[in-house]
């Protein structure tokens, strides 16, 4: 039976497919790992207990009712680093603003229990997304909610810079009437050059069209036509500093955005300009925006943001009489708050239950009807993957590993990161106590010195099926089953998808078909009558069932491979009369 609500993408399938889980989940797990039917899952399993979800800081109260539908909610606010890290261990994800640094440490101190940090807002900078990698810990965002918010917020800096409101009330306040000194400047006809023209960007682009500005951005990677739609000419970063009367940040802040306007590039700037910034206090070195501000080169600047929020008492910049300042309040309004909320609580169930998250900022997404597709090979490449490991005599090091997929697709139309996720999870967890899904998937091959390539073998028919079959070879290693040495010299497992259950169908050069559940027996042996009656006989006399039986034989007389599959484990004994069986060369038992 397979499920599918198409407007969060909900998939319970019955196929065995876990992203996330162990084969021994740690005791403290509150998911219990679920016998069958498996969900199809990306960070956790919802079965059993409720999972927990501390907020860390004050989102709206739609979002923490949605949440406790599903899971236990902790609110505490203002926690300090220590005691962060302290509680998180308990916790099975993460929610917080701009006010929570969720460092290393932060993951270091969760074990492994943390799947996912959500942060109700868009920028993620105070997130070690590395971090939330390498530990496997998915993050998502609330990207959209709150962009008009922010949008308003810098038309509201824009107006209030260019007229003085927000010093001229202080002025007032304290009893003095000096209309003379605040005399502003107009915007009407002005220049507004955007520097980011993304969601927030674009939105204070049309507003301030609105306003009769002639509005100019700056944006390495916007698309021309979205900018010309509104009427706005996308310029160099050159161009946008030199001709702007008022300039708004709208970037993220990354490595490359860092002190992107620094004394440098305030020395280029049009003498007088007047700079907003609702984006991130980083993009601007506060220093030498200061100094362009003293000697007027900035004639003001109104700032949301700071480099460190909240800015220290000192801080020359914030009482500076030129600057006008507010506490990080772009995605302070009612309305952006309850739907951040609901964005985000949204994003959190979904990963918890196993979705892959639309807002995922750290995985690859995967849309919902690709993943219903796949599933079935998802759960083939990671047994393959599994057996191809188990495959490799001791003491040899997996370092190459090459799977190919035989598709009558072409490479456009299937979407292989998910199944190259899961071979690298069935090569990397049966011998290690890493977990590996598809957040950390890529970093532990790379940390393991294991370099997985991809092929594709582009076979002729229709593409209904997303796979024929899939091939996994691990080179330069010995194998404790020769016969899984292809001519090519590399351990090679093959598998198909057979009526949505995944089968074994090649080993070494030897055609097999045995299902991939349970486990199985590989034993090559001289051709001949009575041996699979023998093998039959010491499994059956241990009472246990086998699901599955294949020959495949080089020649008639000459040598055949067994695949036997089969429901629980044989015990030592029984492995051993197998191996005493004279006509028996060698086998080998493979867990799933
Ligand atoms: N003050 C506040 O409360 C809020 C602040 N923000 C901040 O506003 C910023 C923009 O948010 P969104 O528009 O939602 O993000 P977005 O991702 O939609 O847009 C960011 C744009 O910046 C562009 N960009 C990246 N590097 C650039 C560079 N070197 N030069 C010029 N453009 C560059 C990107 O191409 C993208 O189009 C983010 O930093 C976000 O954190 C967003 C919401 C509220
Ligand atoms: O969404 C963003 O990037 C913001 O800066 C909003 O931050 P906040 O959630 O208000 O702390």
């Amino acid at each position: 039976m397979s499920v599918i609500s198409s407007s969060n993408l909900t998939i319970s399938l019955n196929t065995t497919i876990s992203l996330s889980w162990r084969s021994s989940l740690p005791s403290r797990a509150i998911f219990p790992r679920p016998k069958k039917p498996k969900t199809l899952v990306v960070l956790a399993t919802a079965l059993g207990a409720k999972p927990t979800v501390l907020v860390a800081e004050k989102i709206g109260d739609a979002g923490i009712q949605l949440l406790k539908t599903f899971a236990n909610v902790d609110c505490s606010y203002n926690l300090s680093p220590e005691e962060l890290c302290t509680k998180i261990s308990l916790c099975d994800a993460l929610i917080v603003r701009s006010g929570t640094k969720v460092t290393r440490e932060v993951f270091e101190s969760a074990m492994g229990r943390l799947k996912v940090v959500g942060r109700a807002g868009v920028g993620i900078d105070n997130v070690d997304i590395s971090a939330a990698t390498e530990h496997g810990c998915l993050v998502v965002n609330a990207p959209t909610a709150n962009t008009i918010a922010a949008a308003e917020h810098g038309i509201a800096l824009l107006t209030a810079v260019s007229r003085n409101v927000a010093q001229a009330d202080a002025s007032v306040k304290a009893g003095k009437w000096e209309r003379n000194k605040y005399v502003g400047v107009s915007l009407v006809g002005k220049t507004l050059a955007v520097m980011g023209f993304g969601k927030v960007g674009s939105e204070v682009a049309r507003r301030a069209k609105g306003l009769g500005m002639q509005v100019i951005a700056h944006d390495p990677y916007a698309p021309a036509d979205r900018a010309r739609a509104i009427g706005v000419e996308l310029v160099s970063f050159e161009e946008a500093l030199t001709t702007a009367d008022f300039i708004s940040l709208h970037m993220p802040l990354t490595p490359a955005t860092s002190k992107m306007f620094n004394d440098e590039t305030f020395s280029r700037v049009k003498k007088g300009v007047r700079i907003i910034n609702v984006a991130r206090g980083g993009v601007i070195d506060e220093e030498a925006l200061l100094r362009a501000l003293d000697s007027g080169v900035v004639a003001q600047a109104a700032l949301d943001v700071f480099t460190e929020e909240p800015p220290p008492q000192e801080n020359k910049l914030v009482r500076h009489e030129n600057v006008t300042v507010t506490p990080h309040l772009g995605a302070s309004t009612t309305e952006a708050q309850e739907g951040v909320a609901l964005e985000i609580a949204e994003a959190v169930v979904g990963a918890l239950r196993g979705e892959l998250a639309a807002t995922a900022v750290n995985a690859p997404m995967v849309p919902a009807e690709v993943l219903l597709e796949l599933s079935p090979y998802v759960a083939l490449t990671e047994k393959l993957g599994r057996l191809a490991v188990q495959l490799v005599a001791g003491g040899s090091g997996v370092k190459f590993v090459k799977v190919t997929y035989a598709s009558t697709r072409g490479p456009d139309d299937l979407d292989t990161r998910l199944l190259r996720a899961m071979v690298t999870k069935g090569l990397i967890e049966p011998v290690s106590s890493v977990f590996v899904n598809l957040v950390n998937a890529d970093f532990i091959a790379k940390q393991r010195g294991l370099r997985l390539t991809e092929e594709r073998i582009v076979l002729d028919g229709s593409p209904e099926k997303p796979l024929e079959f899939i091939q996994v070879r691990i080179a330069n290693v010995e194998s404790k089953f020769v016969s899984a040495i292809s001519n090519s010299g590399e351990i090679t497992v093959e598998g198909r998808v057979k009526d949505g259950k995944p089968h074994l169908t090649k080993v070494g050069s030897f055609g097999v078909d045995v299902s991939l559940e349970g486990s199985i027996v590989l034993c090559r042996q001289s051709d001949q009558p009575g041996i699979i009656g023998k093998v039959g006989n010491i499994i059956s006399e241990e009472n246990v069932n086998v699901n599955f039986m294949s020959v495949g034989r080089i020649a008639p007389g000459k040598q055949a491979v067994m695949t036997i599959g089969l429901d629980e484990e044989p015990s030592r004994d029984a492995l051993k009369k197998i191996g005493e069986i004279t006509a028996v060369e060698e086998f080998v038992f493979l867990k799933l």
